[in-house]
């Protein structure tokens, strides 16, 4: 049984970098919680300082209950895999993997016992005797984690274990680690900046931004309620039409554009701030046959076949919106439509956008990573 806890953890680099702003988070036993954002939100900081890679400036991080701030990170029974895997290149896969064992001066025979487990547990058996530079990156990516199994530790920390591989194979391998990590029923935290393998994989997702956690719950409810503007616009792909302005008698008036929303009670009496963002998903967008409540006439702009969905762009009274909508309905550039937005699927954010200057930095620090990165109006 392994909960970690963070306990307002905070970082800072210098006098003016504030790496980890304060984040408090419990990771219960079993659990795999993702932590996920743009480039520079303090992902990484937040997984080396729970791997003990990275010392925090304030707060306590308790493994089981017990605070390990000055824990070595040998120490503290956690594995962590990294991005670049790191694999010794003159060792073979065999050797690759035990290395956490010898160093451990664990007997010879429980070692090839515990390689030989591993290897068959990741279906890497057949490649114990190549060397790192004769496998491909997913058998690579096997052999790191077969380095962290290995060692039957309390927790994973994974830090963009799945960035270099190409997109086909990062999905099979994250079906790959989260159905290890079930089968172990092992704690582990994962950090990517990639919001769809957050999405399946998490049984909770921690949206960070700017050192700090944005929103902590279920992939679900992250996409279904998000908790704020940032949070709206990170998760969902396409993501989620949002439209600046002011409420006022419970409608919601466009800064852009000629909008004007009846907005559900209960979110209008929730929705005190000023100024105000209204979201609603490209999916939620309904294309009707005849006008009523909610009902907006709409020009087509763009349309993108994408599979098993059309995206299609158009023009609401002078404000952009995404629409989701059914492959085989026949639309063309420049045709009317009218569209419906169905006052359950509306949400309301505060407006009022964060200033970003520590991402801004974050980029300037780490050009290495393409991720995304949240952007500024
Ligand atoms: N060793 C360091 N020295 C100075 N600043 C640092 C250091 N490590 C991280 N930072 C800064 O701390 C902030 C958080 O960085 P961190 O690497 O934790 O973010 P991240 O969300 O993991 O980003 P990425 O996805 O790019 O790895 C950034 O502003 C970064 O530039």
């Amino acid at each position: 049984m392994t909960t970690i806890e963070l306990d307002t953890i905070r970082k800072e680099f210098g006098d003016d970098i504030v790496a980890v702003d304060d984040v408090s988070l419990t990771i219960e036993d079993g659990e795999l919680v993702v932590l996920v954002g743009p480039s520079g939100s303090g992902k990484s900081t937040t997984l080396r300082i729970i791997a003990g890679l990275e010392a925090p400036t304030g707060g306590d991080i308790l493994i089981d209950g017990r605070r390990v701030n000055d824990v070595q990170p040998q120490n503290r029974d956690i594995a962590m895999v990294f991005q670049s895997f790191a694999l010794y290149p003159h060792r073979s896969v065999r050797n690759n993997i035990s290395f956490p064992l010898e160093a451990r001066d664990v007997p010879k025979a429980e070692i090839d016992r515990r390689v030989e487990e591993a290897a068959a547990m990741l279906d890497i058996t057949e490649l114990l005797d190549r060397k790192p530079a004769n496998l491909s990156g997913g058998q690579q990516q096997r052999v790191a984690l077969g380095r962290a199994l290995v060692r039957d530790p309390q927790a994973f920390l994974m830090d963009e274990p799945l960035a270099n591989l190409d997109a086909k194979l990062r999905k099979e391998m994250r079906t790959e680690v989260v159905r290890l990590q079930q089968n172990l029923d092992v704690t582990m935290v994962h950090v990517t900046h990639n919001q769809e393998e957050a999405m399946t994989m998490g049984d909770r997702v921690a949206v960070m931004n700017e050192g700090a956690i944005q929103q902590l719950a279920p992939p679900k409810e992250v996409y279904r309620r998000p908790a704020n503007r940032f949070v709206a616009e990170f998760i969902g792909s396409p993501s989620m039409n949002l439209l600046d302005g002011s409420l006022s008698d419970g409608t919601f008036h466009a800064d852009a554009g000629d909008v004007s929303i009846r907005v559900p009670d209960e979110l209008a009496d929730a929705s005190t701030a000023t100024p105000l963002t209204l979201g609603v998903r490209p999916e939620s967008v309904q294309i009707v046959d005849s006008p009523g409540d909610y009902t907006f006439e709409a020009t087509v702009d763009v349309v993108e076949l994408m599979g098993n969905v059309q995206i299609v762009h158009i023009v609401l009274d002078g404000a952009e919106f995404l629409a989701e909508v059914d492959p085989d309905l026949a639309v063309d550039q420049g045709d009317t439509l009218l569209v419906r937005l169905p006052p359950e699927k509306i949400d309301l954010f505060d407006g009022v956008q964060p200033d970003s200057p520590r991402v801004e930095r974050a980029v300037e620090h780490d050009r290495s990573v393409d991720g995304p990165v949240a952007t500024e109006e």
